[in-house]
């Protein structure tokens, strides 16, 4: 019996062990007028299926575009992809053509923000806009589409669906709104959700509602989970692993526990003493 050395080429890697997302040496810049930002600078993370990741950091230190580099959401111009690879499912994202991505956009990877008003139609009401979602990933019919559409108001906890499927974004509370978006992104079954702040902009009850009802979705539905917060009492109730941020870098990154236990980088532990929640908790 001959037994093969242990392989570190990520290629060669069992199917089960290949990570959903691996994005490897990313540069993102911003081409300015008059200067350049190196917003994201050689970032390298991967996420597990099912598992969620956290990527944390102070404002500016790169978390939105590492996240929006994903399904290639920064807005280009300014943005260029200077460097490195996104792989999803062993793909590159980044060497993708729009059509290509627009088929993975949405449907596979799905995102939700802090601002709900930045995904809804305003004018639209917000049973046809999850309908819509759903039709245009499936292309299922009208009928089926609205019936898919009230379940998933109702999965998100929206009193009334029926009721609510009618109403505009405008009518309803800003925690079934941010509902509402999440039906919208989780209505194709993704397999991958990036959440950036997805909570930040409620009253602290309604956030621990929205986030309850992520981990619950996301169990239910074995998706992976990309979560940017500023919030480490967050990470630290909802993430698997983290990735520490600082102005572009990626300064540590490892389990929660471990790294919020003891951390090896002196940002991480500034950002940890700058969390009296985290050591109540
Ligand atoms: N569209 C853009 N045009 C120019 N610069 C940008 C753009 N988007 C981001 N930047 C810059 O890139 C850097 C990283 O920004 P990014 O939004 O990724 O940070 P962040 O860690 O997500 O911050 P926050 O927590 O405030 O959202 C910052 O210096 C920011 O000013």
């Amino acid at each position: 019996m001959t037994i093969d050395p242990p392989t570190t080429d990520p290629s060669q890697r069992p199917a089960d062990e290949q990570p959903l997302l691996e994005i490897n040496g990313l540069s993102v810049d911003f081409k300015l007028e008059t200067s350049v930002v190196h917003a994201v600078q050689d970032v390298s993370l991967h996420v597990r299926a099912g598992e969620t990741l956290a990527i944390v950091g102070e404002s500016g230190s790169g978390k939105t575009a590492t996240a929006l580099s994903v399904p290639r959401l920064n807005p280009s111009p300014p943005c260029v992809y200077a460097s490195g690879e996104i792989l999803f499912d062993g793909r590159d994202l980044l060497t993708l053509s729009e059509k290509e991505l627009g088929r993975i956009r949405g449907r596979e990877i799905a995102m939700v923000f802090q601002d709900p008003m930045t995904c809804l139609d305003p004018l639209q009401r917000v049973g046809a806009q999850v309908a819509e979602v759903l039709r245009h990933h499936t292309g299922i019919s009208r009928a089926e589409a609205r019936d898919a559409a009230l379940d998933a108001l109702e999965e998100v906890g929206i009193p009334d669906p029926a009721l609510r499927y009618r109403q505009y974004p405008h009518e309803l509370s800003g925690g079934l709104r941010q509902r509402v978006m999440i039906a919208t992104a989780l209505v194709g079954r993704p397999r991958l959700l990036i959440a950036d702040e997805p909570t930040t902009a409620l009253d602290v009850t309604v956030q621990s509602q929205i986030l309850d009802l992520l981990v619950t979705l996301q169990h239910r539905h074995g998706m992976a989970v990309v979560l940017i917060t500023h919030d480490l009492a967050v990470v630290a109730e909802t993430a698997d692993r983290v990735v520490v941020m600082n102005q572009g870098k990626v300064v540590e990154t490892g389990d929660v526990l471990d790294v919020f236990d003891r951390p090896a980088d002196d940002y991480t532990r500034k950002l940890l003493a700058a969390t009296p929640r985290l050591e109540a908790a």
